[in-house]
């Protein structure tokens, strides 16, 4: 089954993962692997990580120990799938990085393959975060550059205050009395001004 067909538009499903609860082994110890663990660890500190790489740079090697996150200096194996959740495959060298993946297809680990799209069942976005909200962004693949882009624009367009507006519906949302539809029409009613048109809400 082919994961994502990145010529019939996108069919991509985003969800935001915890992954302070799942176990996601990166191969590979390269510029790629940091960004991807730069990625990680930023969004979710707590994350559970091990790293498997031939070689690790001296920047991803200080990454690592910075973070305390546990790494193996020698090839992939397939028994390092053991356990494993998810996977990242960010090695130079296109034979090993699709037998790595066909190991973790073997074993319903789901993969994102750095050097080839195609192959990922899931990509890494660009993320947006102030305070308690987060906006992931893709493009499908298409470019990562304008994903890049489109964050800057929509962090300097969302207001600092996002995080203080979020705290207090959360804290009416928690008081809120009556059914379900009685607590919908309350929240909708609430927060109508943050929907541009105006006149939407119940
Ligand atoms: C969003 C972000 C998340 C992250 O990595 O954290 C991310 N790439 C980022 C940056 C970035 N990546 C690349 C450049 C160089 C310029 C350029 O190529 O545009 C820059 C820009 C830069 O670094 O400035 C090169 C590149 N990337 C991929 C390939 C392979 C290929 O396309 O074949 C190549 C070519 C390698 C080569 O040529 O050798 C593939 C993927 N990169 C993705 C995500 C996934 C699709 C996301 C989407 O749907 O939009 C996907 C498919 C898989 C994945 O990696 O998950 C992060 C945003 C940083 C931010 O937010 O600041
Ligand atoms: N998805 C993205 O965002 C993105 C961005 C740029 C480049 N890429 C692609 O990602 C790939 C990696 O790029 P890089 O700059 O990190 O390369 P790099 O040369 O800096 O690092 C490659 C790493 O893979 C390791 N490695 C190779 N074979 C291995 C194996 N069998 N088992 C364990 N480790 C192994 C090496 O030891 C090294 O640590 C390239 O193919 C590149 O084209 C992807």
């Amino acid at each position: 089954m082919q994961a994502n067909n990145i010529e019939d538009g996108n069919t991509l499903f985003p969800v935001f993962l915890k992954l302070e609860n799942l176990n996601l082994l990166l191969v590979g110890g390269g510029n790629v692997a940091l960004e991807k663990l730069e990625a990680i660890f930023k969004n979710s500190p707590n994350a559970r990580v091990k790293l498997v790489a031939i070689d690790i740079f001296n920047l991803t090697r200080a990454f690592l120990s910075d973070h305390k996150i546990p790494y193996e200096e020698r090839p992939f194996y397939e028994n390092d799938l053991e356990g494993v959740n998810l996977a990242i495959i960010a090695v130079n060298d296109h034979d090993a990085s699709r037998q790595i993946k066909e190991a973790c297809a073997g074993r319903n680990v789901l993969a994102n393959v750095a050097d080839t799209p195609a192959q990922c069942d899931f990509y890494l976005g660009s993320v947006v975060k102030k305070g308690n909200l987060k906006v992931a962004i893709s493009t499908n693949g298409k470019s990562p550059t304008v994903a890049k882009r489109l964050k800057e624009t929509l962090n300097a367009a969302l207001p600092d205050e996002m995080d203080s507006l979020l705290s207090n519906i959360s804290a009416i949302r928690d008081n809120l009395k009556g059914d379900f539809a009685e607590k919908v029409r309350q929240l909708d009613k609430l927060t109508k001004n943050l929907s541009p048109d105006q006149s939407a809400g119940r």
